[in-house]
């Protein structure tokens, strides 16, 4: 494909050249998680910063890893994926934030994505939706084995990614909310555990590239337990999810070497 960067040495969208990343790289949605992730590498090196994607370079026990910041939503988590490979990325892990679906999902959870619903406009033009959008599993069982570390609650299963948040929390103002409310009462009788934006597209981007990818997230909060009249907290900090995507790169580099 034409490269369309000024300097064509480096990627388009994320301006990182060939060589720049290592092959782990985590894949944070908000740009200003980059640097507290970041600070768990040794020796840390900002590498690019353009439009949404921020990336930082260093190690972990002595192997190159990087994060990137992919954005809000599939397009540009789509990019960031696509232009981390062609520079030598073949194993991912997202953390995200995310809001809980199942009423036993509480503020402050982790959860483990196995597999995403794509009700999301990215995936689709990269395979037919019969296509499943899930995880490797040599990087969920490291996510899993993580979390069981740290100690934190933690939950593994489906979560959902869709683009419009705001026809997530008010899809009664939606004039197309009659279909957002059937379908999110599927996902909730399915067992789906989580609700954010970027997942599907990963995992299908991952498939067509035939590289290794999983996610975690926080649960900010639960609209169900809300209307459950259950105790329902909106938080904030997501450490510990990062500190599950961290050691769980830790725990691929043991297995990989
Ligand atoms: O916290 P991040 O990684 O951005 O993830 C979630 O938060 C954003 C919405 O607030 C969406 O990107 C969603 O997937
Ligand atoms: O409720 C939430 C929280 C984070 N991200 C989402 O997409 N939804």
């Amino acid at each position: 494909m034409k490269n369309y960067s000024k300097d064509i040495s480096r990627q388009y969208h994320i301006q990182v050249a060939n060589g720049e990343v290592g092959r782990y790289v985590i894949l944070p949605g908000d740009p200003k998680r980059c640097k507290k992730i970041a600070q768990y590498f040794e020796d840390p090196v900002m590498i690019a910063d353009n439009r949404e994607f921020i990336t930082y370079t260093g190690t972990l026990d002595g192997v190159k890893v990087s994060v990137t910041s992919t954005g809000i939503g599939g397009p540009s988590a789509a990019i960031a994926m696509e232009e981390l490979a062609r520079c030598g990325a073949d194993t991912f892990v997202r953390i995200g934030t995310c809001g809980g679906i199942q009423p036993e999902v509480k503020s402050g959870d982790i959860v483990v994505a196995t597999g995403a619903v794509r009700m999301e406009g990215t995936s689709k033009e990269y395979a037919p939706i019969e296509y499943p959008a899930v995880a490797d599993l040599m990087v969920v069982n490291a996510l899993v084995s993580a979390a069981k570390e740290k100690d934190c609650e933690f939950y593994t299963g489906v979560v959902q990614s869709k683009d419009a948040f705001y026809g997530q929390h008010e899809p009664e103002m939606m004039p197309a909310g009659y279909e957002l409310i059937n379908k999110w009462e599927a996902w909730k009788k399915l067992g789906c555990l989580a609700s954010e934006m970027e997942t599907a597209a990963l995992y299908i981007v991952a498939a067509k590239l035939h590289v290794r990818v999983g996610a975690c997230f926080l649960v900010m909060a639960n609209q169900e337990r809300e209307k459950l009249g259950l105790e329902n907290p909106v938080v904030h900090d997501t450490d510990m999810a990062v500190q599950v995507a961290v050691e769980a790169i830790r725990k691929l580099i043991k297995e990989d070497r």
